[in-house]
């Protein structure tokens, strides 16, 4: 089939019922429900958008296997030139939605991409994990499925492997072997956008003591098999709110969900991984899956930034404080980190590596310095944007007071900006930044940005940790070499 239409997807949505629970009650219909309406049709515009002759070469090429037309987040980069191509899918699948929805099609296209690429590894262990993977590439690509994906286990007690959790199935484990499959049971903390995708995909992040055996799993599942529960959090939009007073929050709300696997059977060709603490605890590293899709990250990251740095700016100029040197100090800050960010996207694109089967991935340590420093930035966007649109955050009427006449003579008149800034579009202005900076649903983006993908504080110590390991400290040594052992100086 290759790339799908929007209502494709939207077909494929309407033809499951998963088991999602959704404010006490268990929703009957995932389409037909409010507060999925928005997002779903948010990415159903991305489906649509691969079919838009403006950016279609952009975006997709033709697979040369299947002789498709397919996403160039399923392309295995070989050259600069692909890391390009597949940026440009990044770049507008991010654009579209202004870099808010982290959880897109590409981000888990990319992950199942890489894993299959790499999965000699997997033979290692297993052969058939290895043939698994890579038969569940091509079943995605070829009917370009939307995944969403649960690592991380419950937060019950962290200080505790998964084996000296209080229950044996705390966290998900593997119950037993049958001629089928594996059955499954336990948790997973978080699958972001879980009751609106296709499929979900199962693995960990290394961390696994010996004991862990049952725990150490990887796997994929449609949505909708027996036995998966998805539980929603409470939702931040009930999809009615008003686009002009909640022009972000009313449209771009990613749902996040607890799974829970009540013996859930996994078929043996849908397994990747398991009973194998090692294989597990390699698996990021060996499966290059830290850094393909950290790409589409930094790439969406860097437009969230964008996003949010030319909305601070914009209310800045519309009241007309940006001639005030401390708020271009703050602007210019924030301008400064999205070059940042961008320079940085461009080195790991310019100094790739290449891996010895020729897959070519963009350079590890400006891909980690972005993670680093995006959980700083992003939050700190937030703030300029708090501090510079002040008490005018809390004055916004609603556009039902726009409509009532008795009102309107005096929003028309207290609520303008500066000189042709007129009320109206003053208050969607600032209604769209209290979206981003004040609304449970800007707390949950500024969230989003600190953990995505892993505790950023351990991610920096890893980091560091390699650093120490490769670095020599040449310089350091250099210095020191100035003075031979006798305490004389032997250069200069
Ligand atoms: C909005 C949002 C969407 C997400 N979407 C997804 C998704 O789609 N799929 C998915 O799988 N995950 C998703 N995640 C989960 C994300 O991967 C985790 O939040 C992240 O890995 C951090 O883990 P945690 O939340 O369990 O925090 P914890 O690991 O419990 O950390 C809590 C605190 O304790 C500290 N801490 C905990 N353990 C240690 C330790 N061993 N050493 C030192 N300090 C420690 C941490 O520094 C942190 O301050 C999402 C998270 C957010 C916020």
């Amino acid at each position: 089939m290759g790339i799908r239409t929007g209502a494709q997807y939207i077909e494929g949505v309407k033809s499951r019922n998963p088991e999602v629970w959704l404010a006490g009650r268990r929703v009957s219909n995932v389409y037909e429900e409010p507060v999925f309406q928005a997002p779903i049709h948010q990415i159903a515009k991305l489906y649509d958008l691969q079919h838009d002759p403006k950016v279609q070469e952009k975006i997709t090429h033709v697979c040369a296997e299947s002789e498709e037309r397919v996403s160039n987040a399923f392309l295995v980069p070989k050259s600069y030139q692909d890391l390009e191509a597949r940026r440009g899918t990044f770049e507008e699948f991010a654009k579209a939605t202004y870099g808010l929805m982290g959880r897109t099609p590409d981000f888990l296209n990319v992950v199942v991409t890489s894993m299959a690429s790499n999965s000699e590894f997997l033979d290692k262990y297993n052969p058939e994990w290895g043939r698994n993977i890579r038969n569940y590439y091509k079943y995605i690509r070829d009917n370009d499925l939307f995944l969403t994906h649960a690592i991380i286990n419950p937060q019950n007690d962290r200080s505790k492997a998964s084996h000296e959790q209080q229950d044996m199935y705390t966290h998900l484990g593997a119950v037993k072997e049958t001629p089928e499959g594996l059955v499954v049971r336990g948790a997973k903390m978080l699958a972001t956008l879980a009751p609106i995708t296709d499929e979900v995909i199962v693995y960990s992040f290394p961390g696994f003591k010996p004991g862990d055996e049952r725990y150490a799993l990887a796997f994929a599942l449609p949505i909708d098999t027996p036995g998966l529960r998805i539980i929603c959090r409470e939702a931040m939009q009930d999809g009615k709110r008003s686009v002009y007073d909640h022009p972000l929050a009313s449209r771009f709300e990613e749902m996040d969900a607890v799974l829970v696997f009540n013996d859930v059977l996994v078929p043996w060709d849908r397994v990747f991984l398991y009973n194998n603490v090692e294989a597990a605890n390699l698996l990021y590293p060996k499966a290059g899956i830290a850094q393909q899709p950290a790409h589409q990250s930094g790439v969406r990251g860097l437009i969230k930034l964008q996003f949010a740095t030319e909305v601070a700016c914009k209310i800045a100029d519309s009241i007309g404080v940006d001639v005030y040197l401390n708020v271009q100090n703050d602007l210019g800050e924030l301008v400064q980190s999205v070059e940042t960010i961008r320079a940085l996207l461009r080195v790991a694109e310019y100094e790739h590596e290449v891996t010895a089967s020729g897959e070519v991935m963009p350079a590890y340590a400006p891909l980690e310095t972005i993670r680093g420093l995006l959980p700083t930035m992003y939050p700190r966007a937030i703030e300029v944007m708090q501090i510079i649109g002040a008490g005018g955050l809390l004055m916004s009427p609603t556009d039902a007071d726009f409509e009532n006449p008795e009102l309107r003579g005096d929003l028309d008149r207290y609520y303008v900006g500066k000189e042709g800034v007129p009320s109206e579009d003053r208050v969607h202005l600032f209604k769209l930044a209290w979206d981003l900076c004040g609304e449970a649903f800007g707390q949950r983006l500024l969230q989003y940005e600190r953990y995505y993908t892993g505790d950023p504080i351990r991610k920096r110590a890893i980091f560091y940790n390699n650093f120490k390991r490769k670095d020599s400290f040449e310089l350091v040594e250099d210095a020191l070499k100035i003075y031979d052992t006798k305490n004389e100086l032997i250069n200069n």
